[in-house]
């Protein structure tokens, strides 16, 4: 039975290497569009089901502006629906991963509330617009491709919110990490409060951080465990986190969309609870052309094998 199943999956194999040739020509007509779609974000195709999205605001150091927020959302959402990604890398453009969130676009709140006298009338807008850039950075947690922060040198306020939102967080050696908000006069609100004491062991170091808005560098960002990997610089940073990123792309997309989607679902409620919800999610998915074709390439050796997308 063996036989026959790696017998259909190499006949599948070179069917998928014609469906390959064309899916990168798609490839690089999706790159173009991508770059297009966006005023703030640089969407990228280095290599067939791998993305590369980029703050890109170097000008601004890219502080996160309103236009900055909405299209991070927009952004994984579509990420999220598109079969010719898998996994995606986040870094930043220019001189630095992030400044934050854009100062001069929060100060342009003011005369909006001032025409509101009521507290309860002011608190509706700004509970709209926390909602609003809260929904986008959980866009990224939602997006059931693994997604890749590749930080170099600044990382400030707003962009912790967004790397606590990711799967993974590698750094260059120059990069440093700061939970700023206390110093800007407010409590964090975008998700670092609620995912960062969850990726780091230690409750102790995640409320030190957050209450003294004190600088975090690369060495201490690994040992702490907000990142598990450093590099020598960005240029190695980005390739490496590239590298890893094909690495997954070559993984079943069924696998690994739902290995994402247990591990987010894990963490957020019981084990019993998490049981159940991979007990009930692999009820389907077991019955997938991936789990038989990876499990005939296991048992025969066979190498690459080509899954459809997803
Ligand atoms: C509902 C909201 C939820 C989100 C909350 C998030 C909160 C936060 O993110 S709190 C943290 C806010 N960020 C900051 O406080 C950082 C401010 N920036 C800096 O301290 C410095 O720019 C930095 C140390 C990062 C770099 O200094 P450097 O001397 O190298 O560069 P600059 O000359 O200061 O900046 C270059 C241009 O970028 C503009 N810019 C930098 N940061 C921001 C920012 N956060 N918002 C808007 N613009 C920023 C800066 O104005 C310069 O532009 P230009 O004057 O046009 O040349």
């Amino acid at each position: 039975m063996l036989t026959t199943l790696a017998v259909k999956t190499a006949s599948g194999g070179l069917f998928s290497k014609l469906k390959t040739g064309a899916s990168k020509l798609i490839s690089s007509a999706a790159k173009m569009s991508l770059q297009a779609k966006y005023e703030t974000l640089a969407v990228t195709v280095p290599h067939e089901f791998v993305y590369h999205v980029e703050l890109n605001r170097p000008e601004k150091l890219n502080a996160m502006s309103k236009t900055m927020w909405f299209e991070i959302g927009k952004c994984f959402e579509t990420l999220d629906s598109d079969e010719n990604c898998r996994v995606v890398v986040l870094s930043g453009a220019g001189k630095v991963f992030t400044a934050g969130l854009d100062l001069k676009d929060a100060m342009d709140m003011a005369p909006e509330l001032a025409e509101q006298e009521d507290v309860a009338r002011k608190a509706k807008i700004v509970v709209a617009k926390l909602r609003g850039y809260q929904k986008s950075l959980t866009a990224i947690e939602l997006c059931k491709k693994p997604v890749v922060a590749a930080v170099h040198s600044a990382c400030i306020g707003g962009g912790v919110d967004l790397i606590a939102a990711t799967d993974m967080r590698y750094c260059s050696k120059d990069a440093w990490f700061q939970v700023k908000e206390v110093d800007i006069g407010m409590a964090a609100d975008v998700g670092t409060l609620q995912r960062l004491p969850k990726i780091i062991g230690s409750d102790s170091w995640a409320r030190e951080v957050c209450y003294t808005a004190r600088k975090v560098q690369a060495p201490e960002a690994l040992s702490s465990g907000l990142v598990s990997r450093v590099f020598e610089d960005k240029e190695s940073l980005i390739k490496g986190a590239i590298d890893i990123a094909q690495d997954i792309a070559k993984k079943s997309p069924v696998a690994v969309q739902g290995t994402k989607v247990s591990l987010v679902y894990a963490r957020d409620h019981s084990v019993q609870d998490g049981l159940n919800q991979i007990a009930v999610w692999n009820q389907l998915m077991l019955q997938s052309e991936d789990f038989t074709n990876a499990v005939v390439a296991q048992a025969t050796k066979q190498k690459d094998v080509v899954f459809s997308k997803l």
